[in-house]
């Protein structure tokens, strides 16, 4: 699972996905777009749109799914209940694994039932250009004990511990700055894919 705003999805969200793919020998990425983001204003831009364009992104890609669940449930969307239903999609022997970036992991022990999200499964964490901020207190203390050192160690339970990850193109890419850029007027060019920013454009978001 990778989760996301996606607001919009850019190449640093997709690379990412292709790349944990391929890193961690994963059959499926679920990108799944947050119908009601817990821990942030509401986004400018629907869910429905959100996922839309988020499909376009994906096009053909081999193994990644433009995943819509979130959207069928009403309030905060958390990743545990999120988690749950993949969990009785996949069975409980089967390695989950929910991808973040290392500014998304900072929070983690904010989110709604950290503890539980563990029994659910593993945390795959993305190293992210200029995020390299330390780990708060209870963020160590949430994680003591659950670091692997490489997928062997972290795939040997179905659950419950954490991987950092340093993929190959690691990409300086945000949708805060797509945004600035689209309202100033400025391009976005290369730094989505086509697709999205022909939506983009014919919707006129982000103005
Ligand atoms: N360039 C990137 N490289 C690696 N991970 C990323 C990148 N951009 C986003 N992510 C991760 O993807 C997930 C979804 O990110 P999100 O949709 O919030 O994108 P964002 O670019 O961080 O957006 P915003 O600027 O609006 O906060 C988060 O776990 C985030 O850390
Ligand atoms: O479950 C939570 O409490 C929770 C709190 C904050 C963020 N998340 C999820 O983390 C993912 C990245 O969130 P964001 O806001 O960085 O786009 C997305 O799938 C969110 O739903 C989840």
């Amino acid at each position: 699972m990778l989760g996301g705003t996606f607001d919009p999805v850019h190449l640093g969200h997709l690379r990412s996905a292709v790349e944990l793919r391929e890193v961690l020998a994963l059959d499926r990425v679920h990108m799944i777009p947050a119908h009601v983001p817990p821990l942030r204003e509401a986004p400018g831009v629907c869910s429905a749109e959100r996922l839309t364009m988020l499909e376009a992104g994906i096009g053909d890609a081999p193994g990644l799914v433009a995943d819509g669940r979130e959207l069928q449930r009403d309030g905060p969307s958390y990743s545990t209940d999120t988690l749950v239903t993949l969990r009785r999609d996949y069975g409980e022997q089967t390695r989950l694994v929910m991808a973040v970036g290392h500014d998304a992991f900072l929070r983690l022990s904010e989110w709604h039932a950290p503890e539980r999200l563990f029994e659910l499964a593993h945390v795959a964490v993305i190293d992210r250009p200029g995020h390299d901020a330390p780990l708060p207190a209870a963020l160590e203390s949430l994680i003591t004990g659950r670091e692997a050192q490489d997928a062997e160690a972290l795939f040997a339970r179905p659950a419950g511990g954490v991987l950092r990850i340093r993929l190959p193109s690691r990409m300086d890419i945000s949708a805060t700055d797509l945004r600035e850029r689209l309202a100033e007027g400025r391009s976005i060019r290369y730094l989505l894919p086509e697709a999205v920013e022909a939506y983009i454009q014919s919707r006129n978001l982000y103005r």
